[in-house]
């Protein structure tokens, strides 16, 4: 199951350690110098209470400064952005009833006053080479800059290979659509496959994070390989929900909360959109709407799309309508009521070359 909130502690995190700003050069010099440190962004009123001793320093943040300051014993405190540099050489007492599973005392520090205060601690081991972010009850460790390019890497390739496998699926069930024979079937292996892409997306966006200056060429891949993927996904539910009042992006989210498992049985992706097993087969046709179809046609705006699938009801109705018919709906005259027949008779061409390709 994704955990969001630790998805966006680490998004948050890695934004502030990224390669390329200072706060991440004074952290490289201090795990270089082999002196280890121990970090604090913010100096909330928590953090207040159980600093001991120091000195106040109050100077803007430099890598060099923070270098310097290391080889003091103790922590450093920082502003919460990371500008200024306000503390140093200080003792942090935390509360010792919290639980924490590091060994050392630094880092059983650093997990204390992260869990205590809720601010983000930076731990930098001097025996072990590796820097560690707390906050809250999360951890994260930095892991080497190489592996985590070929770690990237490979989630792309893979990435890749399931994205084309998706488009298959899309094309077929595009192609079965506009032939009134899509089942759940094909409708429940699209969800699944859409929903392992975004999953290994989201992977590769950790990465990216992480890799800052360097990870640009793989946000860029990313970028090409999945852009509209999850416009596609919310006209596919909006599409096959079984009740239109619902948000679309509600089904969505269950979805993301959902194991690989759960995700690879049709029944559990049926029950989603509101199906019962009972009542119907998935092995029964379904009708799409057509909001993704009819969104493919260029120039058609949101609200025309709506008029359409309220008076006909779906892709099939649509597709039945003559001129006349669609000239009948609001916001559509007849030069409109032409561009939607030829778009959708381009589309579902396209989409009859494609499936055999
Ligand atoms: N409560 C504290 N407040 C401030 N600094 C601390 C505190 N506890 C430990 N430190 C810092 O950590 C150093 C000792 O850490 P120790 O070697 O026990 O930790 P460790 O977690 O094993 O880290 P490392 O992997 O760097 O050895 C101290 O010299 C001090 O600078």
């Amino acid at each position: 199951m994704l955990d969001k909130q630790r998805d966006s502690f680490i998004r948050e995190v890695l934004h502030f350690v990224a390669p390329g700003t200072p706060l991440r050069d004074g952290i490289d010099n201090v795990l270089r110098a082999n002196t280890g440190g121990l970090i604090v962004l913010g100096y909330s009123e928590k953090i207040k209470s159980i600093v001991d001793g120091g000195f106040f320093i109050n100077c803007p943040f430099t890598p060099a400064y923070l270098y310097e300051l290391a080889k003091m014993d103790g922590a450093i405190i920082l502003s919460e952005k990371g500008e200024r540099i306000l503390y140093a050489n200080t003792q942090l007492v935390p509360d010792n009833t919290i639980v924490s599973n590091e060994t050392g005392i630094r880092h059983r520090t650093a997990e204390r006053v992260a869990k205590q205060t809720g601010n983000l601690v930076i731990s930098i081991s001097q025996r072990r080479q590796v820097i560690t972010l707390y906050k809250g009850a999360y951890r994260y460790s930095l892991k080497d800059m190489e592996m985590i390019l070929t770690k990237a890497n490979q989630a792309v390739q893979t990435l890749e290979k399931y994205k084309a496998v998706l488009d298959q699926s899309l094309t077929n069930l595009g192609a079965l659509e506009f032939e009134e024979l899509v089942t759940f079937q094909e409708v429940a292996q699209v969800i699944h496959r859409i929903e392992l892409v975004m999953r290994i997306k989201y992977e590769i966006l950790n990465y990216v994070m992480e890799l800052g200056n360097e990870g640009r060429l793989i946000a860029m891949q990313l970028n090409e390989l999945v852009s509209n993927l999850e416009e596609e996904t919310y006209h596919l539910i909006k599409d096959y929900i079984a009740d239109a009042s619902i948000d679309p992006e509600a089904i969505n989210q269950k979805l993301k909360q959902m194991t690989n498992e759960e995700l690879m049985d049709d029944t559990v992706i049926m029950r989603l959109l509101g199906y019962s097993q009972r009542t119907n087969s998935y092995e029964q046709s379904v009708s799409p709407r057509g909001y993704r179809i009819l969104h493919k046609i260029q120039r058609l705006p949101a609200g025309i799309i709506n008029n359409l699938i309220h008076r006909f009801e779906n892709l099939g109705g649509i597709m039945k309508a003559s001129i006349e018919e669609l000239d009948e709906v609001q916001g559509i005259g007849r030069t409109r009521a032409k561009k939607i027949k030829e778009g959708l008779s381009r589309i579902q061409e396209q989409l009859f070359i494609d499936r055999h390709i």
